[in-house]
């Protein structure tokens, strides 16, 4: 079976995710796209699925009976509506991280599917199929390096569009984070802090850039990561994990060592597109496949929802300056 799938969002990660799942994966094809920038959707549907339908909107897309499952790669806070809507018409939906742009949203949309009685929703927090934490995560889990005391991170962009402002180092950048650590040490948080040093004369604007972010986890594993969106060198993604017994790292991609020009060393990357690109794929293609199946197996509603909380406490850490505890609903059955 071919799973026919809709698009919604035709930027950046949305014609990424067009092109695996029209012409590289198996099982799936692209059959409607929606923009609110239509001019956009028709051409990047010319360029990727030519035989793609393209709706006005996002909810024709999602009621059109072509759509058997719908992708959400538009702008955050257009996500809550239409990962709703497609639980409303029954149908599977991956929706780009973060799941909305706040935890009630978030919560909004849990209890709605609770309410449908079956899991629909993924989240694209890609991280977890990416093959270095999946090493990570079996070194840390096999007990080689005992209890996993403390986590040093860092998530390093080279720089940042314009509109990229605020808290998104919080919300857009460190959710990744915020998901894959509290998977990596099977753990999950309970409080934040936010630590705001010299900001970089390369931060535009309003932009507090760069500064660290502390976590502490259930059973005391206290995590340090630093968020700096301008770094300048390169897109810089590190996890040390330090146990009782040993360390162990997220291991550095495969680029190719050299000695040029009196020096030695290797390329770093400089997009997370590159970083990322296997993790997108085993991504959704195991999605496909699941969806197929009639299964959710990668990062739920509650997962997405646990995220928006945690990042809230984020914010309000470095509005406050203070510690901030981490408070959600009790986690329900349906996702365990
Ligand atoms: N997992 C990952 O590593 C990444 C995830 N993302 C996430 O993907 C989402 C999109 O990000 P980008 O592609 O970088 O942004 P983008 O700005 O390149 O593309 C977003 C597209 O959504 C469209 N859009 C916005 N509101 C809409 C609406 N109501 N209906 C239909 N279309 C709408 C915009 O016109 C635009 O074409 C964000 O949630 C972002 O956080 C983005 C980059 C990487
Ligand atoms: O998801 C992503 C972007 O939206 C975000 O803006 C970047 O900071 C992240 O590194 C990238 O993975």
């Amino acid at each position: 079976m071919t799973l026919k799938i809709g698009v919604i969002g035709t930027g950046a990660i949305g014609q990424e995710h067009i092109g695996r799942l029209h012409g590289k994966l198996v099982g799936s094809t692209v059959v409607a796209v929606n923009d609110i920038n239509l001019e956009n959707a028709r051409v990047v549907a010319e360029r990727l699925c030519p035989s793609a339908s393209v709706h006005a909107t996002g909810q024709a897309l999602i009621d059109s009976p072509e759509v058997d499952a719908v992708v959400v790669t538009s702008w955050g806070p257009s996500h809550e509506e239409f990962v709703l809507a497609s639980i409303a018409a029954g149908k599977p939906v991956f929706c780009e991280k973060p799941l909305a742009t706040t935890a009630e949203a978030c919560q909004r949309i849990v209890e709605a599917e609770i309410a449908a009685g079956r899991q629909l929703v993924q989240v694209g927090f890609m991280r977890r199929y990416d093959a270095g934490y999946r090493q990570l995560k079996e070194v840390v889990a096999s007990g080689r390096i005992g209890a996993p005391l403390l986590l040093h991170c860092a998530h390093r962009n080279p720089s940042v569009p314009a509109h990229y402002v605020g808290d998104m180092g919080i919300t857009d950048t460190f959710i990744h984070e915020i998901d894959v650590l509290r998977w990596l040490v099977d753990d999950d948080y309970v409080s934040a802090q936010v630590i705001e040093g010299k900001k970089s004369r390369h931060a535009l604007n309003d932009l507090s850039d760069p500064y660290m972010i502390v976590l502490k986890t259930r059973s005391g594993v206290v995590i340090d990561t630093e968020v700096f969106v301008n770094c300048q060198f390169g897109y810089d993604i590190q996890c040390q994990v330090v146990g009782e017994d040993g360390t162990a790292s997220l291991p550095e991609p495969a680029t190719v060592p050299m000695r040029q020009a009196s020096q030695a060393g290797r390329a770093l990357l400089m997009d997370w597109k590159l970083r990322f690109i296997d993790s997108y794929d085993v991504e959704l293609q195991e999605w496909v496949q699941a969806t197929t199946e009639g299964k959710v197996t990668g990062p739920t509603a509650w997962d997405g929802y646990f995220a928006a909380v945690t990042s809230d406490a984020c914010v309000e850490a470095k509005r406050t300056g203070q510690i901030v505890p981490i408070t959600t609903m009790d986690k329900p059955d349906f996702y365990r």
